[in-house]
């Protein structure tokens, strides 16, 4: 199957592709291009880590001003736990989610919460304090991870088979990589470079949710 830009673009498949933002410097190129991806994306994140917590929100608020629905708008960090609200969730970074005092049981109710981990401990952690699901990484080689060796399919395998929560994997994937990482247990991946250092973000989104599709079942 071949998947169009103007077509096909509301299959759904059980494996989840998330967007995670990067250098949202280009506030104009990251909204133009979020309009576009939406479709075939299950979340798409304002990570900008060096960002205050407002901007983030702010960004979360223009992406969904030009048309992306609220609830595929996942907004980072800690501080956006009560600001979150109205959009699909929120994701916190291992240490955010170490050093919080916040109970994510109560917070749960109110809103879903995916955490990073990057080990068999960590993840279970995460799953004992009521997470919605874990983003587990980096699985291969990333230029958004220099000099930090990848930990790989293996270890991925022992985290999807540890917890019950969903698995994310992340860390230099693309759509080769799609098959190995549903093999492994993962629940579903989360992309940066693939898309926002492709000359064609687009055509790279589409092609990603096509082997998902393709690998499905
Ligand atoms: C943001 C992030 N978190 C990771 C983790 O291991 O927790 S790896 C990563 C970077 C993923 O970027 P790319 O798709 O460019 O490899």
């Amino acid at each position: 199957m071949v998947i169009t830009e103007e077509h096909d673009s509301d299959v759904t498949a059980s494996f989840e592709l998330h967007v995670i933002s990067q250098g949202v410097g280009n506030l104009h190129n990251f909204v133009s291009v979020s309009k576009d991806i939406w479709p075939w994306v299950d979340y798409i994140h304002i990570r900008e880590k060096q960002q205050p917590p407002e901007q983030r929100r702010e960004w979360a608020n223009q992406l969904y001003q030009s048309g992306v629905p609220s609830d595929r708008i996942v907004v980072n960090g800690v501080h956006e736990v009560g600001q979150g609200e109205g959009f699909a969730g929120v994701h916190w970074g291992q240490a955010e989610f170490s050093q919080s005092t916040l109970s994510i049981g109560d917070l749960r109710k109110r809103i879903r919460i995916g955490v990073s981990v990057h080990s068999v401990d960590e993840a279970k952690a995460a799953e004992e304090q009521g997470v919605d699901y874990v983003l587990f990484g980096h699985i291969y080689n990333s230029n958004s991870k220099p000099g930090i060796k990848p930990r790989g399919l293996k270890q991925l395998a022992e985290v999807c088979a540890t917890v019950n929560v969903p698995v994310i994997a992340i860390g230099g994937i693309g759509s080769e990589h799609v098959r190995d990482l549903r093999s492994a247990g993962a629940r579903g991946l989360a992309v940066i470079s693939h898309i926002w250092a492709s000359e064609h973000p687009i055509q790279a989104v589409s092609a990603l949710k096509q082997a998902i599709v393709e690998s499905e079942g």
